[in-house]
């Protein structure tokens, strides 16, 4: 298939060529250079068949989304991206008063106009019943002021409305306990992640990589390892899932917490696996970054000596917060969850979701008796272990990013470790700096995670323009760069967090704020030289 806007004999104007599958066809489209959205979504449209309240969602070889615009790279017939319908386009027209205003002359395509809408395919939002009620409220005013009463067909249209909006409020309901399904992305899962079952083959990956795990000692790794994982220069990339684990095994043991919280090698391991299996295989919030994350904190406690400043159960608290911080991410962040209200978002009140959910599946892994790595503890120590972690988890929303910071930054200069609320603060600060740490690491490691990062910003600002949702720009694949990205992010981010900590300790200046100053620079050449690129005749 092909022909959106053939191009003139003797234009100039270039074409490409689109190679796609959908419904099990090879399709194929040609687009001019300076076609619109509209034309090449309309093309995709029509050659999945779909009517015109769907939309339309394409990958490419790798399994990524990519946006469906004029931009869409050409390929070749081996190479070819993947069409599906995803669901149905909450955006497209309502009928307008007027539609409905002239179905009136006859019930039954009162009736019609009505069927055919999304209201009656049961995907309406309550949000379009209102805007529907009232422009039916508005319009039985005109023609009460037009024939002094209601007309009898009016009367009916309104208990029409009543009906679906009765039907709609009982099936809502229902999302409360994951029945129905509002959003076609978001999962049951969300709601009750502990009954989520994986796929056959995904199950026997994880229990292969527990069998290496389990086989391997952390004996066998090295003195030359073992130091190395206390600095920031420690890269993820060389490690496989079986090995991380033993590395995070290897953290826990040589921070004593098996000796001082009696936590037997056997729960330690399945605490561990079952945090690797929490994880999702998504672009950035993955298993890899809990590792990353986890590997910066023990580096940070080693670096500052707060072995010697903070109690074991304090850097317990940072230690296991950082592991367990982004459990189950879905890829989509605390925006996304409210806007489409998600069942995390109905489920936390808006309030900090993501991390609300991250912390509640924590709990719920150690409340498993083969996983409870807090079994052995006193009551007191159990609740100071969950309330440190409650803080220091629901701390990584970055919604309060600056609400920390400014705290700490009022302490900073009269620090005392004995003072419980300093220590709270700077629990929460270790945590955060760990989590947005990657650009202190070498520029090789770090750069791979800002290509993760961007695919899942990327994908979720996809989903969003797909929903009709509002998208954030440092999101939007069409607004946002590499360069322009981390240099906004460095600058107004980390160099003020980070320079923050380096007050308090000194000696991170060359392990954290350095690497960082440097990538600012990397990044402000490049993003200079692509200005050039763009400005040259
Ligand atoms: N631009 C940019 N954002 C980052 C980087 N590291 C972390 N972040 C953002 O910081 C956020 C920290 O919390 P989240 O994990 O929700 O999502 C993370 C990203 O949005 C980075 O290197 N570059
Ligand atoms: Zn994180």
């Amino acid at each position: 298939m092909s022909g959106a806007g053939r191009v003139p004999p003797g234009s100039r104007m270039t074409t490409k060529i689109i190679h796609f599958m959908v419904n099990g066809r090879l399709e194929q489209a040609e687009f001019r250079a300076d076609c619109s959205a509209a034309d090449v979504k309309g093309l995709f449209r029509a050659a999945a068949e779909a009517g015109p309240h769907h939309i339309l969602k394409m990958y490419n070889t790798a399994g990524v989304v990519v946006n469906i615009s004029p931009r869409l790279e050409a390929n070749s017939k081996e190479s070819y991206y993947r069409l599906e319908v995803v669901a149905s386009d909450l955006q497209s027209e309502t009928p307008e008063p007027s539609q409905i205003f002239h179905s009136f002359s006859s019930r039954r395509r009162a009736e019609l106009t009505f069927s055919q809408c999304e209201l009656c395919a049961g995907v309406a939002k309550p949000r379009e019943l209102d805007h529907m009620e009232h422009r039916l409220r508005r319009l039985e005013s005109r023609v009460l002021q037009d024939a002094g009463e209601t007309p009898d067909i009016m009367r009916e249209l309104k208990s029409h409305v009543e009906a679906f909006k009765r039907k709609l409020e009982s099936v809502e309901h229902l999302s409360w306990i994951g029945l129905f399904k509002d959003d076609g992305d978001q999962q049951l899962a969300e709601v009750a992640p502990e009954v989520k079952t994986p796929q056959l083959s995904v199950q026997k990956e994880r229990q292969q990589v527990r069998g290496k795990f389990l086989n391997m000692s952390s004996l066998q790794v090295t003195e030359e390892v073992r130091e190395h994982l206390k600095t920031p220069i420690f890269d993820n990339w060389q490690w496989e899932e079986a090995e991380m684990l033993v590395l995070l095994q290897v953290m826990y043991t040589d921070l004593d917490f098996l000796t001082a919280f009696q936590i037997q090698p056997d729960v330690l391991q399945n605490f561990l696996f079952e945090v690797f299996c929490h994880y999702n295989n998504i672009p950035f919030h993955n298993f890899q970054h809990c590792f990353c994350v986890t590997q910066m904190m023990y580096g940070l406690i080693w670096l500052t000596d707060l072995r010697n400043k903070l109690a074991r159960i304090d850097l317990f608290v940072m230690l296991t917060s950082a592991l367990c911080h982004d459990l189950d991410h879905p890829g989509y962040n605390n925006v996304y969850q409210i806007n489409a209200q998600t069942a995390l978002a109905l489920r936390y009140n808006d309030i900090s979701p993501l991390e609300n959910h991250h912390c509640a599946v924590a709990f719920g892994i150690m409340a498993k008796p083969e996983c409870n790595v807090l079994k052995n503890l006193t009551t007191e120590q159990y609740k100071h272990i969950r309330g440190g972690m409650i803080k220091c988890i629901l701390a990584t929303d970055m919604a309060r990013h600056n609400e920390i910071l400014n705290k700490f930054k009022d302490i900073q200069p009269v620090f005392d470790f004995a003072d419980k609320e300093h220590k709270e603060v700077l629990m929460k600060i270790m945590v955060k700096v760990s989590d947005i740490s990657n650009e202190a690491r070498p520029m090789a490691v770090a750069e791979l995670w800002l290509d993760c990062l961007l695919q899942e910003f990327f994908n979720q600002s996809d989903t969003e323009k797909l929903k009709g949702l509002p998208v954030s720009p440092f999101m939007d694949r069409d607004k946002v760069s590499k360069p322009s990205s981390q240099t906004n992010f460095i600058r107004f981010v980390l160099l003020p967090l980070f320079s923050e900590l380096t007050k308090l300790f000194p000696g991170l200046e060359k392990h954290i704020l350095e690497p960082v100053q440097r990538a600012l620079e990397y990044y402000s050449d490049m993003e200079k030289a692509r200005q050039d690129e763009t400005e040259k005749p």
